[in-house]
């Protein structure tokens, strides 16, 4: 069995990827893959069992990417895993060398204010992961990286600040995903969650209050809810729904099945285990 990263080694999604594999009875392989869209192609195309991406950070809020996947794919969560971040800046060369600071984007955001305060003339670029970044800082003192302290070991890098994140705690949610056909999936035996995508077809006052009555007026918990664009026009919206609770709770599936009734499209995209970094 695989399981699908972002790489190279020393990722958060590795760190999320073996808290996860620690809870579960078998051990697959680690796959490094160089962005989130590979993740999912790979998964697609069967080359994969598992994958394991971020979805949602507390400083900068949701990965848009890996949403957008989720609702194009077919494709099931069977497992989520929130990490705590901390960010250190690394790098081969000294603070005064440092011209170009590298990491994924969403690292970037979570240190806008420390790289404006302690680098305000460097030039910013993105990379896939921000191991990948810790990768590229190797090859010239001039670079410095946003990765993990767990990256400066694997690539020999010296910590040049720790704990960088302008806001603590720093915390992202990563969810493993699988295809829905995967007989293998496991379902939920306590803290389970729900998540459901949902389009309503035509816009009208209160249609996201119905929508949301059908878990209200049951306690249903509702734990996150995200728009995104549906991409067709400006204004028009999918929406991402978490809850907590599982499907095989009469509540959870009267929710649903009802919700199903009132919108144009309802995606279930699974019931699932909820484990937290200790
Ligand atoms: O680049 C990594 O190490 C990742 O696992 C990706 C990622 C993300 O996309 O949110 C994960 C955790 C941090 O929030 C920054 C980057």
């Amino acid at each position: 069995m695989k399981i699908g990263i972002l790489g190279p080694e020393s990722s958060y999604s590795e760190k999320a990827a073996n808290i996860w594999k620690a809870h579960l009875g078998t051990n697959p392989d680690i796959s490094y893959l160089k962005d989130i869209s590979e993740v999912f192609e790979v998964l697609q195309d069967n080359s994969i069992d598992y994958g394991v991406v971020p979805i949602e950070n507390s400083i900068e809020g949701s990965v848009g990417v890996t949403l957008d996947l989720l609702l194009e794919h077919e494709f099931s969560i069977i497992g989520e895993v929130v990490v705590h971040i901390h960010h250190c800046l690394l790098s081969r060369g000294k603070k005064e060398d440092i011209r170009i600071i590298l990491s994924h984007p969403q690292a970037l955001a979570q240190c806008r204010h420390f790289i404006r305060k302690n680098y305000p003339d460097v030039e910013i670029r993105t990379t896939g992961s921000t191991s990948h970044a810790a990768k590229l800082a190797t090859e010239f003192s001039e670079m410095a990286a946003i990765a993990s302290r767990k990256a400066s070991e694997s690539f020999g890098l010296d910590i040049l600040a720790e704990d960088i994140q302008d806001w603590k705690p720093d915390l992202t949610r990563f969810v493993v995903i699988a295809r829905k056909q995967d007989k293998r999936i496991q379902t939920c035996t306590h803290d389970c969650k729900t998540s459901i995508i949902v389009y309503l077809d035509r816009d009208h006052p209160g249609a996201l209050y119905e929508m949301l009555g059908e878990l209200a007026t049951r306690g249903i918990n509702l734990t996150r809810i995200e728009s995104r664009p549906s991409k067709m026009s400006l204004g028009d919206y999918v929406f991402y729904i978490d809850m907590n609770g599982s499907i095989k709770d009469p509540d959870v599936k009267e929710a649903l099945d009802n919700l199903n009734q009132k919108v144009y499209m309802l995606k279930n995209l699974g019931s699932y285990q909820s484990y937290m970094e200790e």
